[in-house]
């Protein structure tokens, strides 16, 4: 049967509560997806010259060089699919891209463990929504197409930490497992395939990372907002590198959760999370600002050394973010628009979150986020805004009433603030950029192939 042409999105991340505690499976996180998202469009890969070659060629056509040629090979059933990366030619210098690369083999594996070894060519585009990156002087004049044009290699892209890599890995094993599998073997429009997909997902991304998170962005790239309990890591501790002996089995019950020691405990509730009629998440990119190196280990060194000060204020903060959640789903139901109870819900997580700043030494909410998020929450229409995540100097997330008047009032405060932050003569955060965003409910989804036009090669 030809394969045809499929193309899958899913989208970007922000994580609004629970930073820190949802790496421990008895605290949860509130996660919401956002509407930027990455694309990975697959078709069969046709040479002019009707040679077939054992190949699949990764672009990302919006960044300079980057494109990925991929050998497979079958290492026989206990193995699973060996991926090589080739030379685009002799004077290129070998760029990788681990999270590609890794999600290909693990896919390809799974795929030969359903359908078999035989894979055909394949030819895949990465287009990733304008929001991921900084948009640089060269793209002026098409950042009003629907994907930019970055002009810099992806290694120099500024990334606005919407969690490209996860929603990365999300669509690309997606968009294979669509492409090669059938409608009875594979479907995204079901629990089971959606489940098979956040399962061989989050090990995919694990492997690549070289470390196991809490998994929050794989799951709400696959689910859409939610609030989110994660796996145990032990899970993902266990398994073998693709090509060694016996991976291929230890994936396939992995991913199918065919015995009982490959079952996952991940929570995903999506009831837990709502956004009201009449509001919206918006985000802000701070420039220059960088995650403190370090911030998970130090923080979670600090909650060993001092257990009962780390675990009373995690307690407290777990209720708060419970707390949060159910407002929102509250005024959602509702029909509310008293916003009094949520303003407070957010400055009591925010007090205890500076209180885990002092008590640990990690900046989570560092004095020059709480300028700028009491500066942005006296914008009328702004409800309140945490430092996302781990915190740190590089993004901010407000709830805001979903009314242009506020996002302008709000563009005009943020103009002031980057001018008085270059005159200040004080250590000060870079300037600060409001991102095209908001919340997205909707996880994974098919796309039409045929939306990418002047992309595809
Ligand atoms: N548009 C893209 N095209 C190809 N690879 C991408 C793209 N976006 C992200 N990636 C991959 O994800 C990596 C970035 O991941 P990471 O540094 O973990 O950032 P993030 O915090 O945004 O997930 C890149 O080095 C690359 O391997
Ligand atoms: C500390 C954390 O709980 C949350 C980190 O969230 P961020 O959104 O800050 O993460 P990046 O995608 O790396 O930018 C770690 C985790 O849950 O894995």
């Amino acid at each position: 049967m030809a394969l045809s042409s499929k193309a899958v999105s899913a989208p970007g991340k922000v994580l609004l509560a629970g930073g820190y505690l949802v790496l421990d499976r008895e605290y949860t996180g509130l996660v919401f997806g956002l509407d930027a998202r990455i694309h990975v469009h697959i078709q069969p890969l046709h040479t002019s010259s009707g040679v077939t070659l054992s190949e699949i060629i990764v672009r990302s056509p919006q960044f300079k060089y980057a494109i990925w040629e991929y050998g497979y090979r079958w290492t026989g059933p206990d193995g699973g699919m060996q991926v090589t990366h080739l030379r685009v030619s002799a004077l290129q210098k070998l760029q990788t891209n681990p999270f590609v690369e890794t999600a290909l083999s693990y896919a390809l594996s799974y795929i030969s463990t359903v359908a078999g070894p035989a894979i055909n060519p394949a030819s895949i585009t990465i287009l990733a929504d304008n929001d991921y990156y900084s948009h640089t002087a060269t793209d002026k004049e098409t950042s009003m197409d629907r994907f930019s044009s970055f002009g810099v290699p992806l290694s120099e892209a500024h990334k606005t930490g919407l969690g490209s890599s996860a929603a990365l890995v999300t669509a690309f094993t997606a968009a294979l497992l669509v492409h090669y599998l059938s409608e009875d073997q594979f479907s995204l429009s079901n629990d089971a395939g959606r489940s098979r997909l956040h399962n061989l997902a989050q090990a995919a991304h694990c492997a690549a990372q070289g470390k196991v998170g809490s998994g929050f962005d794989v799951a709400s790239a696959v689910y859409g907002s939610c609030l989110y309990r994660r796996f145990s890591p032990s899970l993902l501790e266990s398994h073998g590198e693709p090509g060694t002996s016996g991976f291929a089995a230890e994936l396939k019950s992995l991913v199918e959760e065919s015995d009982p020691s490959t079952k996952w405990d991940t929570e995903i509730v999506k009831s837990a999370v709502k956004v009201p009629n009449g509001l919206r998440l918006v985000m802000c990119d701070v420039d220059c600002g960088s995650k403190t190196p370090g911030m998970v280990k130090r923080l979670l060194a600090w909650r060993k050394d001092e257990p009962e000060e780390a675990d009373r204020i995690w307690k407290q903060l777990q209720e708060k973010n419970e707390g949060l959640a159910a407002e929102l789903v509250r005024l959602a139901e509702t029909e509310s628009h008293d916003c009094q109870q949520l303003r407070e819900r957010i400055t009591g997580i925010r007090a205890l979150t500076r209180e885990m700043s002092k008590c640990s030494g990690v900046p989570v909410e560092p004095e020059s986020q709480t300028r700028l998020l009491d500066a942005c929450s006296s914008v009328p229409g702004v409800v309140g805004g945490v430092a996302p995540g781990a915190g740190g100097f590089d993004a901010v997330a407000l709830l805001i009433e979903d009314r242009e008047e506020v996002i302008s009032e709000l563009s005009g405060l943020l103009e002031r603030w980057n001018h008085d932050e270059q005159q200040g003569s004080e250590a000060r955060v870079g300037r600060v950029r409001l991102l095209r965003v908001r919340e997205d409910m909707e996880g994974v989804r098919a796309e039409d192939p045929a939306g990418y036009e002047g992309w595809l090669q």
